[in-house]
């Protein structure tokens, strides 16, 4: 069986994507490219790094009105990545058009909250009540929608599996035990984030920032 992490390569330098990419090719499931790669590498960028064979996560984290969205998606064929990911906040013809938009081979998923938020960064958005209630609603509303699944935090996935048993879950902000959390405010292990129904692990810095992403990438896998 694949890995379940993908390793996210948070960086603008092509060159040091490929180097990284190349040090934890073996002990990875796939490779997870964001805002920070694509902006400055576009579909290049991703046909660079589909060369290593390994499935591609787009984390475009597209939000906008319906038609831009699903244009937005139009816009991406010919790289056909395994995942990709919209806002739940778009709201339900938001995730619709964005599904109907996207090939057959992509899974497309909603970010419910960021994994860098908790409940006093909600509230100052306007979202009163726990990250975990937020997460439930934007879960059942991206289900409903026909999408394959959702962006959470290892805090909620074991409660929105109850509600949507075949989804598929990625877990992100996860955190070897005693590892620095960054930015990061709702981070659970690798292995508790697996254990409570994780189908996806991404991880970044505790690999990409390592002296040895390799060594960490084998460290990290060891414990699942
Ligand atoms: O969609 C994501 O991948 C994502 C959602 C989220 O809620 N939190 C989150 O950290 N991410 C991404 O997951 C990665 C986490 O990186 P590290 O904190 O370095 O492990 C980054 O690439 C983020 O963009």
């Amino acid at each position: 069986m694949s890995s379940p992490i993908y390793v996210a390569i948070d960086t603008p330098d092509l060159a040091k994507a490929q180097h990284l990419a190349g040090q934890v090719r073996n002990h990875v499931g796939g490779l997870k490219l964001g805002l920070e790669f694509f902006c400055a590498n576009g579909h290049h960028g991703v046909h660079e790094m589909m060369k290593f064979g390994l499935p591609i996560f787009l984390d475009l984290k597209l939000h906008d009105i319906p038609n831009t969205v699903a244009k937005a998606v139009q816009a991406l064929h010919g790289l056909e990545p395994a995942v990709l990911t919209v806002h739940a906040a778009g709201g339900r013809a938001m995730l619709e058009d964005a599904k109907a938009a996207a090939g057959t081979k992509t899974k497309v998923v909603a970010v419910t909250v960021l994994t860098s938020l908790d409940n006093g960064d909600l509230n100052e958005i306007g979202v009163n009540g726990a990250a975990e209630e937020q997460v439930t609603r934007l879960a059942e509303l991206a289900r409903d929608a026909g999408l394959d699944g959702i962006v959470c935090s290892g805090e909620e996935v074991a409660l929105v599996k109850k509600i949507w048993p075949d989804g598929y879950f990625v877990v992100p902000g996860v955190r070897p035990a005693g590892g620095a959390m960054g930015d990061q405010k709702r981070a659970v292990t690798p292995r508790e984030a697996l254990d409570r129904g994780a189908s996806m692990l991404v991880i970044g810095r505790p690999i990409s920032q390592a002296e040895d992403p390799d060594q960490a990438a084998r460290a990290i896998e060891a414990t699942l």
